[in-house]
């Protein structure tokens, strides 16, 4: 079966960690999110893949190849503007021709029944099928009325509040006839949501809609990416401490994945769900607490504490600092005795200098350096970084 995947988009709104990763291959246990994608789409079947791509897309194609190590074949096909959702998809139409096709976002984690949406299509005559969800504050998203045959007569992309008739979302995954084709213009921003929808309803084309139970996000932004991390964490299995490391008398609770070469200091403590990546070193006394993920190359110095957080490659970490709900990018530093409270999202190649407090909610853009001593209460940008918004 053939699958498209909208990987085009900007992710500004996860801005800074879309500075050096675009969204798809943002980190989740430390491996792009989008290969999460894959491997679950060939374990359901759907083996000829192409990828739709824009914003530093060949780090997507340099990290994913042919495909052939998840055991699928990946296309790629890259937007010189952008096309939009639905136009980004015709533009990769050569590809999907014959069969019924699933589209997806590249920044979408799940572990949704995807054959079972893919029979309901083939068993029905509409054209295109959309995924929905029940989600309880829908305006992110597009919504849906649907009838009890699973015809939708409405939809509303990002209602205001008092325009919410519903709270079925799009999850943005559509299974559809390549007859859809006909009713997108070439080489045009054309989107599903906006676009595609209105002009199938109000030309009398029937949508349908069928409920998809299980776990689905998009990493849109740092509380869904959070999220993520979480289910993926959720999903280690059971006790399992796998990996070559060394240590002398830390204690340490599964569940807990770990990659080679790590050495982690006495006395310290690892409860799991935790993911380790490879040649990192943990000093004495450090806490690493349930929900966390540090990435290969890290150093994490005596007396930290990393809770609930996310660390990149080669972030290095000072004594007693404390990291707490954060997400931290590639080749940072924070200093001796910082703390990073809950929500705090730094770029890559920051620099925090010792004794310093990032509060709740802080992002810091890439390259910044914080003196030490700071109490850092507002979000931090570096001009140098392109701050327009071009997309999400
Ligand atoms: C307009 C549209 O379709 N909206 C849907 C989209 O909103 P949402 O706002 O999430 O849509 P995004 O702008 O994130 O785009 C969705 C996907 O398309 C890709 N992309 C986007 C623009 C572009 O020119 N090229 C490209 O490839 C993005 O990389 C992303 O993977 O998903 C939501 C579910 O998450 C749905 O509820 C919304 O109904």
């Amino acid at each position: 079966m053939k699958a498209c995947i909208m990987c085009g988009g900007a992710g500004t709104r996860l801005r800074p960690l879309t500075f050096k990763h675009p969204k798809p291959s943002i980190p989740i246990l430390n491996k792009p999110s989008v290969r999460h994608l894959i491997e679950h789409l060939s374990r359901e079947g759907f083996n000829e893949i192409v990828m739709t791509l824009g914003y530093m897309g060949e780090r997507i194609e340099e990290q994913l190849g042919d495909g052939h190590m998840f055991g699928v074949h990946i296309d790629y096909v890259y937007e010189k503007e952008k096309l939009g959702t639905a136009g980004g998809v015709k533009n990769a139409e050569k590809y999907l021709k014959g069969e019924p096709f699933i589209v997806l976002g590249g920044d979408h984690v799940l572990n949704l029944d995807l054959r079972e949406m893919y029979r309901f299509h083939e068993a029905n005559d509409a054209p295109i099928t959309i995924g929905l969800l029940s989600i309880d504050d829908p305006r992110e998203f597009g919504i849906a009325d649907m009838d009890i045959n699973n015809r939708i007569h409405r939809f509303l992309e990002k209602p205001k509040s008092g325009q919410i008739f519903s709270n079925l979302a799009s999850t943005g995954i559509y299974i559809c006839s390549p007859s859809i084709f006909e009713w997108i213009p070439q080489g045009k921003k054309y989107d599903f949501a906006k676009d595609l929808f209105p002009f199938m309803l109000a030309a009398d084309k029937k949508i349908n809609g069928v409920l998809v139970r299980g776990k689905w996000t998009d990493v849109g932004s740092s509380a869904a990416y959070r999220q993520a991390q979480r289910w993926m964490l959720d999903s280690l299995p059971g006790t399992t401490i796998e990996g070559n490391f060394t240590t002398r008398n830390a204690r340490i609770k599964g569940p807990l994945s770990i990659g080679n070469n790590v050495c982690i200091g006495s006395n310290s403590s690892l409860v799991g769900p935790i993911v380790i990546g490879e040649n990192t070193t943990i000093g004495n006394n450090v806490l690493i607490g349930p929900y966390s993920v540090i990435g290969s190359n890290c150093t994490i110095e005596d007396n930290a504490k990393i809770l609930s957080s996310y660390l990149f490659d080669n972030v290095f970490i000072g004594k007693e600092s404390n990291i707490s709900g954060g997400v931290v990018a590639d080749e940072t530093i924070i200093g001796e005795h910082c703390f990073l409270e809950n929500g705090t999202v730094i770029g890559h190649k920051v620099l925090i200098g010792s004794n310093s407090t990032v509060h709740s909610g802080v992002k810091i853009w890439p390259e910044v350096v914080i003196d030490k001593d700071s109490s850092i209460k507002e979000t931090v940008i570096n001009y140098d970084y392109d701050a327009s918004n071009d997309g999400s």
